[in-house]
């Protein structure tokens, strides 16, 4: 058969996998193939068991994989036969020099860009889908503009706003798709190849095309700003705790203004995930980099009540049980940084445990997705942790539970159960907000959710 297009994807991770198969499920006239460095991650994406959990996601790969799907180590022969290429590999916050713990490590994006250069015999469309630092695209077209062959290329921006958890259905129907070129002849004709791709499945009017800096510039804004309404309604749920205001009235009585609407006033122990903070971080950076002390100090607060947010609720969980967790048995329910996902990276479940685990307290973890990766998060950690797959299990003897992620079923348990399986007196800490207070209170718990007057029978 033959292909209208040949697309490339490097990086075959949790937005390089997701992406590319939905391409090439909505576009069957395409050949697809992603590319990684790591064997076992190419091997598991070609296996019965991906390297990622994600609803809807097996279907995808089953639907396209080896049929116009393909998924290889060979990125050298994939940069000469794609004309396409998106760059999807990770892009960390900087551990090491200038910028470390602020800035975006661009090694690996560097790297791919100079094999790009190196193994290119045709011209290429080179697409930034990782999340980058505004003006990366101009070291990008230094890099590939060195080539002594005469090889064109030309850059876009294209960041990718899915969420991990509804990732397949976010790229399915996505709000929009953002395409950033340079405003040249060039430019616009590699923007109106790439806006056909998505215009086989995603409305023109939610194709927004904008020049190359706002594309990357949005990116990182479009995080801090969700980042920032999750720690304005974490801000307001101390408040509430000291004057018995309801966070949950709270959240629902001002985001019924249309102005403000309704979505991300989930007050919780914290965000978490791979990107909130290190795009915050990088922000922070760039903003200090121009100078602009007073803006960068602004987006910092963000990722400062958040630190605030889980200490704040490891402090109650000491205060509530007697100012001493030594010896207690804790369990935590979830693990992973937000429902639906096996992702623990930056999950705020990490700090609670290790906190935990400083206070001496024995800690139980029990999680439907996240468990080996729970497991590598606290290799390290000094104490008694035990990994549980049942909640009642997990649950059984406990001092207290924390729901630390807000998977359904954790809404759907016995409480009653847990209650006459729990050491007494027995405390819920609800980091989610996901039960009935009033009902775990009545079954006998003390209850403290977040934003809210605590439930106590003392
Ligand atoms: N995870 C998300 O929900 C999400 C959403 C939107 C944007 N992003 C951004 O997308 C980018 C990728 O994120 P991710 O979560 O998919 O990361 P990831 O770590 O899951 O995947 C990145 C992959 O790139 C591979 N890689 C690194 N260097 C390589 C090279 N030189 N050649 C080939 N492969 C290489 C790694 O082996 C890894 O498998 C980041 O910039 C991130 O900020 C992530
Ligand atoms: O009201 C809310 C909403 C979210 N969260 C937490 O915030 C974090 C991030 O959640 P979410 O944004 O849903 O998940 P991510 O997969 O991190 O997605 C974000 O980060 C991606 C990577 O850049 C972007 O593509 C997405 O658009 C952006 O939503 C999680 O810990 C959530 O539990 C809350 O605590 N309260």
């Amino acid at each position: 058969m033959t292909f209208e297009k040949h697309i490339l994807c490097i990086g075959a991770g949790y937005v390089g996998g997701p992406t590319m198969a939905m391409i090439a499920h909505q576009c069957p006239q395409y050949r697809v193939t992603i590319v990684d460095i790591n064997p076992d991650r190419i091997a598991q994406w070609n296996s019965d068991v991906l390297p990622i959990y994600e609803p809807g996601l097996d279907e995808l790969v089953k639907a396209t994989r080896n049929r116009n799907l393909f998924f290889s180590t060979n990125i050298e022969q994939g940069i000469r036969e794609n004309e396409i290429i998106f760059v999807s590999v990770n892009t960390p916050t900087k551990t090491f020099g200038t910028g470390a713990g602020m800035a975006a490590d661009l090694q690996y994006w560097e790297k791919t860009a100079r094999q790009i250069l190196e193994h290119s015999t045709s011209p290429k469309i080179v697409v930034e889908k990782s999340t980058l630092p505004v003006r990366t695209a101009q070291a990008m077209e230094r890099i590939l503009n060195t080539s002594q062959n005469h090889v064109r290329f030309d850059v876009l921006s294209n960041p990718e706003f899915l969420a991990e958890g509804t990732a397949i259905n976010d790229l399915k129907n996505p709000d929009r798709v953002l395409i950033g070129s340079r405003e040249t002849e060039e430019g616009l004709k590699a923007r109106n190849t790439l806006v056909e791709i998505y215009a086989n499945w995603v409305p023109r009017e939610k194709i927004l095309t904008t020049n190359i800096w706002s594309s990357e510039l949005s990116k990182l804004v479009s995080n801090a700003f969700l980042a920032q309404r999750v720690s304005s309604i974490n801000a307001i749920s101390a408040l509430c705790e000291k004057t018995e205001a309801d966070i949950s009235e709270v959240a629902r009585a001002i985001g019924t203004d249309s102005r403000i609407g309704s979505r991300f006033l989930n007050a919780s122990i914290g965000f978490g995930g791979s990107c909130f903070k290190k795009d915050i971080l990088n922000l922070v950076y760039l903003c200090r980099y121009y100078g602009l002390e007073d803006v960068a100090d602004y987006w910092e607060g963000v990722i400062k009540i958040n630190g605030y947010q889980q200490e704040r609720f490891v402090r109650n969980m000491l205060t509530a049980m007697f100012n001493t967790l030594s010896g207690k048995r804790i369990c935590l329910f979830g693990f992973a940084f937000k429902a639906n996902t096996g992702d623990t990276r930056e999950s705020p479940a990490i700090y609670v445990a290790r906190r935990l685990l400083e206070e001496q307290a024995e800690v139980v973890i029990t999680d439907p997705k996240a468990l080996d990766n729970a497991r590598i998060d606290l290799a390290d950690a000094r104490g008694t942790v035990h990994f549980v797959d049942d909640p009642y299990e997990a649950a059984r003897g406990c001092h207290a539970i924390a729901i630390m992620t807000e998977w359904a079923l954790y809404g759907e348990l016995d409480y009653a159960r847990l209650y006459r399986q729990a050491e007494k007196p027995a405390f819920i800490f609800d980091g989610r907000n996901i039960l009935d207070p009033r009902r775990c209170f009545e079954l006998g718990f003390n209850v403290f959710s977040i934003g809210k007057r605590p439930l106590t029978h003392f």
